[in-house]
């Protein structure tokens, strides 16, 4: 936690996925107070025909590199936080040579109580709320 997904498409090299991946969790560490070695991350590669993304909505120009991220994190950041997780992963994969227009983010929240990271205990037992960092 938190429980990133990175869906790209597959023609992206396995050194594009992990600059976008490594980018997802050092804007996390850096903006939103993630524990650095606190990384779960997916990635699922789609053929092109699979991904269904409109190229200009709501006013960008996407490129057939245009990737999908969704955080699933803990509930308590502030907007300015979410606003510059947005930025810093945004800024990051631009200077790694992506188009700032293929990088979108879905932020999710939940509690606490809501994830068991092993041994069937919930983390919410022993955890502080996040707006207290
Ligand atoms: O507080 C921890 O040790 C783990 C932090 C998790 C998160 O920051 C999150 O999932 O949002």
């Amino acid at each position: 936690m938190p429980l990133a997904r990175l869906s790209v498409p597959a023609h992206l090299s396995p050194a594009q996925i992990r600059v976008l991946a490594d980018a997802v969790h050092e804007g996390l560490v850096e903006t939103c107070s993630v524990p650095p070695k606190d990384r779960f991350q997916l990635v699922s590669t789609y053929a092109r025909e699979m991904m269904f993304i409109d190229p200009t909505f709501p006013d960008v120009a996407r490129t057939p590199d245009a990737s999908i991220i969704e955080i699933l994190f803990l509930e308590g950041r502030t907007m300015d936080q979410k606003r510059n997780l947005f930025r810093w992963i945004a800024d990051r994969a631009v200077r790694t040579g992506f188009s700032g227009d293929d990088i979108m983010i879905v932020l999710t929240e939940n509690a606490p109580v809501d994830w068991s990271l092993g041994r069937g205990l919930a983390f919410g037992d022993h955890h502080a709320p996040m707006v207290s960092r």
